[in-house]
Formats: structure tokens, sequence, C-alpha cells
């Protein structure tokens, strides 16, 4: 649509209604349509608000047509169109962001322009929505409502001042202290990772070659995406709870399985569970979270996990380091609010570090100069050291698998858009944004926007960051270029976690395989609902050094 036909279409939505009523309410007493005056004035009460109701998105279009916007609409799909055969409209948003001449912010409507959306295109956009005026903004209420169903009322769930003081009382969990603490841990996790793999792999022994003999060694084809899956559920285990899920040793973990029903979508449920889960998903979370048919959060919440832990905190003499018990020593937390967390980080933590894991390790396969200078990296550093342990000093003077995880968290974003709704009218960039509108932003095409990073963007290249000469923003000009885990007060709280974790896990995998595409034609495709996977896996060739 025109410019043009989109401001008649206003007018038709909105004025020329309420002349047909006007006009209506003049003859209407003439003609006898109602005899009663009282009824003729409900009439047109009645019609005048739903004139209103109808035309109000239409009347804040006009306050969004002189801003930049994608060419292509239809009445019917607004801009709405391509992002709908482009899964979280990633290379849509990296288009527009790229293509479409903007100042910070572009344009876009929802179906039959009744839905108002502001794609956010440079850090100054973002800054001022997730950092200066975040708390204008709030995660849709349906999303919310339905996390909340699953996982409670902890920091995802939750807005405003709640919101606030849950952070407040978090925050020390996730300390740079505290995650230097857990760096041991997720090393001996890692470490455990790699053995298990090796030793599912075929023994085959090499061509024999002159004067040599043919050495017998280990290598096979790997699905790489189940062991990440499993070993970052193990790590998260142990970090949070203090509890080895043992899932990278097929463990049946009692926990494990009341997770998997709980946070898992294919579950098999029946049609009678997913009348209940919908039903539950439409009453207010408070109503739903306490319904006897929504058992399964009553189900995690039974609150035995966080009994034991009470009860290990006092026999052991030992200073217990997981999340869970600096949460319980912080006294701000209730039984319930604690397994509310718990679940939390559970959910928000598992799927996103699985997801990383599973990219670095093919964008290693498919980049061996890269692979090959991460192990020379890794060994030089180990061969001044009697000691096979990375610890949280040693992941400080690793500057090549730094720079591997911040590239790979840039150009394969875990969760590659997200999107907020105005709660009061407010700002961005000095544009007026009525309550109700939305803003999309999209960590994929951000982190790979050509305007913000230079023209190879899209390509992978860890050395970015190695000589960036600003100040670790891997060549870009502001931190908010990368956006994997947001800023601002809603930023990814397990951040420093996430990065600690990847870098023990890179390391462990590098030292001890040689990793390949088992079939170095395949074309790997991001595909998932609120995580990026690989579409049909990862399958690797592994070859044990
Ligand atoms: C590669 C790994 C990860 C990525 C890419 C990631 C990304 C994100 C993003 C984008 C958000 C903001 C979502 C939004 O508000 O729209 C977020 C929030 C959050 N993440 Fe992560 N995350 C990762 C790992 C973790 C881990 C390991 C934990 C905990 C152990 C965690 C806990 C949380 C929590 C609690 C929030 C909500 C914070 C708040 O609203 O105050 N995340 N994460």
């Amino acid at each position: 649509m025109s410019v043009a036909q989109e401001k008649a279409l206003v007018f038709l939505l909105t004025v020329a209604p309420l002349v047909v009523v006007a006009l209506w309410s003049l003859f209407a007493t003439q003609y006898s349509i109602t005899p009663s005056k009282a009824i003729l004035l409900l009439y047109y009460l009645l019609y005048v608000y739903a004139v209103r109701w109808i035309a109000d998105p239409y009347l804040r279009l006009l306050g969004f047509l002189h801003l930049p916007r994608p060419s292509d609409r239809s009445f019917i799909f607004g801009n709405t169109g391509p992002i709908l055969q482009d899964p979280h409209g990633r290379q849509t948003f990296s288009t527009w962001i790229d293509t479409i001449p903007n100042s910070g912010i572009i344009y876009f409507s929802g179906y039959f322009y009744a839905f108002h959306n502001v794609l956010l295109t440079t850090p100054e956009a973002l800054q001022d929505v997730l950092v200066s005026n975040s708390y204008d903004w709030e995660k849709s209420p349906s999303l919310r409502k339905l996390l909340a169903r699953t996982i409670g009322r902890g920091l995802v769930t939750v807005e405003g001042a709640e919101h606030k003081a849950q952070r407040k009382s978090v925050n020390p969990a996730f300390s740079g202290k505290h995650i230097r603490d857990l760096v041991p841990l997720f090393w001996s996790k890692s470490q455990d990772l790699a053995k298990v793999i090796a030793d599912k792999l075929d023994v085959v022994c090499s061509e024999p070659t002159a004067g040599n003999e043919g050495k017998e060694g280990r290598t096979g084809i790997v699905e790489i995406n189940q062991w990440a899956s499993r070993a970052t559920l193990d790590i998260i285990g142990l970090a949070c709870v203090g509890r080895d899920f043992g899932s990278i040793y097929n463990s049946n973990d009692e926990f494990i399985q009341q997770y998997n029903k709980i946070v898992k979508t294919d579950n098999g449920g029946s049609i009678l569970s997913m009348v209940l889960d919908t039903l539950s998903i439409i009453l207010p979370i408070h109503v739903a979270r306490w319904m006897p048919f929504s058992s399964r959060i009553r189900e995690a919440s039974d609150g035995r996990l966080v009994e034991v832990k009470r009860r290990d905190m006092e026999t052991e003499s030992e200073k217990q380091i997981d999340i869970l018990s600096v949460l319980i020593r912080s006294g701000q937390f209730s039984d319930d609010g604690l397994v509310d967390q718990l679940l939390t980080f559970l959910a928000a933590g598992h799927e996103t570090t699985s997801s990383a894991l599973t990219w670095s390790c093919w964008l290693l396969a498919i980049n061996s100069g890269v692979q090959d200078r991460l192990r020379a990296e890794l060994r030089g550093y180990f061969a001044h050291s009697n000691d096979l342990t990375i610890t949280a000093a040693s992941l400080e003077n690793l500057p090549y698998l730094d720079a591997i995880t911040n590239e790979q968290l840039r150009v394969m974003p875990p969760v590659p858009v997200s999107s907020r709704a105005a709660i009061r009218d407010t700002t961005i960039l000095g544009q007026h944004i009525p309550k109700g509108s939305h803003v999309v932003f999209s960590p994929w095409a951000i982190n790979r926007s050509k305007k913000l990073w230079g023209p190879d963007a899209e390509d992978f290249k860890p050395e970015r960051w190695l000589s960036d000469g600003q100040g670790g923003l891997g060549g870009s000009k502001s931190p908010l270029s990368l956006l994997t885990f947001l800023h601002g007060p809603r930023s990814c709280i397990g951040q420093a976690f996430t990065r600690a974790e990847l870098k023990c896990l890179l390391a462990a995998m590098v030292l001890k395989f040689k990793m390949h595409m088992a079939d170095p034609s395949e074309v790997i495709e991001p595909a998932g609902l609120l995580t990026i996977k690989p579409k049909n896996g990862l399958r690797l060739r592994l070859t044990e050094l």
C-alpha cells in the first residue's frame, strides 16, 4: 500500500464512521428507527465506543508513517509477510537494518496495520530501550504467563519493582568472584565429557608408512548437539544445585526426569493435558500456578530439593559454592521462591549454553585453522604448567580462547530475537512511542550488521577481538553492537557463567579431539523456537589426539 492509500484507510476507519453515525443519529428519530431516545443514545455510545476501539490503532499509525520502513507491505500482513517465511526474522531484520536508510529505528506494521512495531537498529536506540528507559517496557503478558506457568515467578517472568528486588538479591550469586569459584567444577565436567565421548569412538589403526608402524587411535562420527545438551545440563545441575545429574553417563536422576517433564514440550502430553495446559495459560498467573491441574509446577515445587540442600549445608563442613547455597545464605527467598529461581536458571541457562557449545564446535569444525591455533595456544599454556587444570586465572591468560568465545557468541547468538511492549507512553531517540507499541531487537541482525561491524560482519573471525584497539569491542564502536546477552537491567544474569563454562568445554574438546564435519558438503541450517540449534543435529568426525 502507498502512503496515500494508508491515509485513506485511516480516514475510512476513523472519520467516516463518525460522520455516518452523526447523520444516522440526526435522521434516526425522524424515520422512527427506535422509539426511545434513551435507547438511541445507548446505541450511539456503543457505536462510538466500537469505532474508537477499531480506530485507535489506525490513529496511532499516523504517528509512525513518517518513519523509515520496509516497502513490501500488504493490508492483511502489514510488513510481516517476509518474517513469516523466515523463522525469527533473522535474514529479514538483517536486510532491513543494512539496506533501509534509518537513524536507529525502523517501523513495521503487523496484521491489518493494527499492531505497531519498531525494530531497533543502532546502539543508541538500543540504549534508550534496554538501559535508559528499561522499565517502560515489559515482555508480552501472554509469553510471561506461559513461562510463569512452568517456571514460576523467577527473574525471567516478573516485571517492575518485583524484578528490581529479585535481581538485587540474585546478583551476588552470579558475581565475578562466585563464577571464579565455579571454574574448577566447569573444567572437571568438561573433561568428563571429552572422556565419555572418546570412550564411544571406534578404535582404528592407521596405515603403516615407511619406517613407522601403524598407530592405534580412536575416531568416529558423533552427534554433538545431544552431548552438548547433556554436558550443559550436568554443569548447570552442579553449579546451581550442587547436584550431579550424571546425564552424560545416562543417569536417571529423579530431578532430571521431573525437569524434562516440566520444561520439555515434546513429552507426549494427552489431549486432556493440552486442554488443561491451555486453560492455565489463559488464567492469571497467580491462579494458574496453584490450580490443582497445573501439576507440573506443583511437582517441581515440592520443596524437597531445597530441604535436602538446607540439611547438607548444616551437616557438611565444607562451604557449599553452588548458586542455591548462595541464595539460601542470602536469606532473601522463601522455599517456593528458591524453586522458582532454580527452574528459571535451568530453563534460561540450559538450552542456551547447549546451543552455544554446539555452534562453537561447528565453527571450529569448519575453520580448521582456528581450531589448530586454539589447540596450540592451550598446549603452549599447559607446557609451562605441571598440572593440566584450567582455573579462573588461566582463563584470563588464554586470549585466543577468549576471542573465539566472543566471536562465536557474536555470529551465532543462541537467542536470535526478542521483543518488548511499551507499558506507558515513552520515547526512542526522541520519537514519541505510544503505550502498547512493540519493540523488536534482533541479536542476530545487530551482531551481524555490516554498518556496525564492517563488510566482514558475517564472517567468523576471532582475530577481530585480538587486535581491535578498542578496549575489547571487536572492532565495533559500542558494547551495544554485541547483543547476545542484551544489556541493562534485563540483560542475561548468566553471562559471566556462560563465558567461563563455554571456555572450559571448548578447551577440553579441542585438547582431546580434532573435529571435522562428518559430511563436509552438508549445509547446516539453524532452527528452533526460542533458541537456535542445527535443524538436523550436528554430526562431526572426532579423532582422538
Ligand atoms: C549462551 C548462553 C546464554 C545466552 C545466549 C543467554 C541469553 C539471554 C538473553 C538474550 C536474555 C534476555 C531475554 C529477554 O529478556 O528477552 C537472558 C536473560 C536471562 N538469562 Fe541468559 N543466556 C545464556 C545463559 C544463561 C545462563 C547460564 C543462565 C543461568 C545460569 C541464564 C539466566 C538468565 C536469566 C535469569 C535471565 C533473566 C534476567 C532478567 O530478566 O533479569 N542465562 N539470557
